[in-house]
């Protein structure tokens, strides 16, 4: 029963999010870039979806606005505004609404800021990755969790492609520990708690509605104002390459995630059992170089003129390359968009967003 107190508290939020598919989701970090893609797909095939986020300042909040307004209100997701780390917020949506899962993608995201701001990937992606385990583990439904990790937890194993059974104890940056920290504690709570837990790791997700933080973002805003780019080599003077993945492929893993996920079985005071725990990569199986990502910009761009520095960086990972076989075989994953295709439709995007910006017509 919802009482009064719980009714007066988020009165848009219905305590039964309407669903066709028997799913009622619980995104985490829905109006960033990965969280509201998914967020609509779930919605657009009749899952029961409510968004969570704390539309943090990390980067251009206008674009966390604008995926609310422009995909999550118009495809009827409602989105809560707070933090994971608020127990008490956490406690009463999981009273109010009985979830069947958790798509767990809210962190402090981005390698490069950990070295700025370090106590922002400690705060998201491990104090609050731990308060949004608790609260599952005490709600009654214990919904299914369905996590997001990062390629960049395989760190300095050099033997590619990257298997999950790989090394993974050699981060080469802050981000990358408290990812892989974040596998380390699902397991534990898969272990104590018989919570059904996957982690996902994504390798380099770009497209439509993406992260300006990223490359391949701020790459095309620097080419078409002619600025110059700094291309990253790599150890030795050698070239950096990523396994570029597009937006569509990783909902599709998230979705089909969500699908596959078991029960936990620790669930309504039965006798707890051996509850699902699996690390999985998504990822393109096809490493493209940084060089090859901006001639492609370029072309797309139309813009000739090259502008490119070379500058060493410590700490970033040479390659990273995905062996897609278990997602193959737990998720049915398959990729379907190459980076030609991909940044095709991501250049049409950011022309159309910051065109309409600037004609003030959003
Ligand atoms: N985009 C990629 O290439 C990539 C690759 C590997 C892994 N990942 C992971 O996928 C997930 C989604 O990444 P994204 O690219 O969509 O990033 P994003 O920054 O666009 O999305 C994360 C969202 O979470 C919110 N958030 C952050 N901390 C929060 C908190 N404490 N409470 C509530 N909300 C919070 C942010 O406001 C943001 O909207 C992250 O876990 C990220 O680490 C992303
Ligand atoms: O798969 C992941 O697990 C990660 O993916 C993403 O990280 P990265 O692969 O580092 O993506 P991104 O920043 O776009 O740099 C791309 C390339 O451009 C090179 N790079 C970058 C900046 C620059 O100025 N010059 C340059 O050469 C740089 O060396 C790199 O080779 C997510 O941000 C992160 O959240 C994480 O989850």
């Amino acid at each position: 029963m919802v009482s009064r107190a719980q009714k007066h508290f988020c009165p848009q939020l219905s305590t039964k999010p309407h669903s066709r598919t028997g799913h009622t989701v619980f995104v985490t970090g829905a109006a960033g870039f990965i969280g509201a893609h998914a967020s609509v797909a779930l919605k657009r095939r009749g899952d029961g979806v409510v968004g969570l986020d704390n539309f943090n300042q990390y980067y251009d909040i206008t674009l966390k606005k604008s995926r609310l307004s422009k995909l999550l209100d118009r495809a009827g997701v409602f989105v809560v505004e707070g933090d994971i780390n608020d127990g008490v917020l956490l406690r009463k949506l999981f009273g109010l609404v009985q979830f069947t899962h958790v798509l767990h993608l809210a962190a402090q995201a981005g390698v490069r800021y950990a070295m700025v701001n370090p106590n922002s990937y400690i705060r998201s992606n491990i104090d609050g990755f731990v308060n949004l385990l608790e609260v599952v583990k005490s709600s009654i439904a214990q919904p299914a969790i369905i996590s997001a990790s990062s390629s960049s937890v395989y760190g300095l194993n050099s033997k590619v492609p990257f298997s999950e059974k790989d090394r993974t104890d050699q981060p080469a940056s802050l981000y990358a520990a408290t990812k892989k920290a974040g596998e380390e504690i699902a397991h534990a709570y898969n272990h104590i708690y018989s919570l059904s837990i996957t982690g996902l790791r994504f390798f380099t997700v770009y497209g439509p509605w993406g992260r300006p933080d990223m490359a391949y973002f701020f790459f095309t805003k620097d080419i078409l104002n002619r600025k110059q780019i700094s291309i990253f080599e790599g150890p030795n003077h050698g070239t950096i390459a990523r396994d570029f993945t597009y937006i569509d492929d990783i909902v599709n893993g998230c979705l089909s995630a969500i699908d596959t996920a078991k029960k936990s079985t620790g669930t309504g005071g039965k006798k707890k059992g051996e509850a699902q725990f699996r690390i999985i990569n998504l990822g393109n199986t096809s490493p493209v170089s940084v060089h090859k990502l901006v001639n492609i910009l370029e072309k797309l761009l139309k813009v000739k003129e090259k502008k490119v520095v070379l500058m060493p960086r410590n700490g970033v990972v040479p390659i990273t390359h995905a062996n897609i076989s278990l997602a193959r075989v737990e998720l049915g994953y398959k990729r379907t968009v190459d980076l030609e295709m991909g940044l095709k439709k991501f250049v049409k995007w950011y022309l159309d967003y910051y065109d309409a910006k600037k004609n003030s017509s959003w």
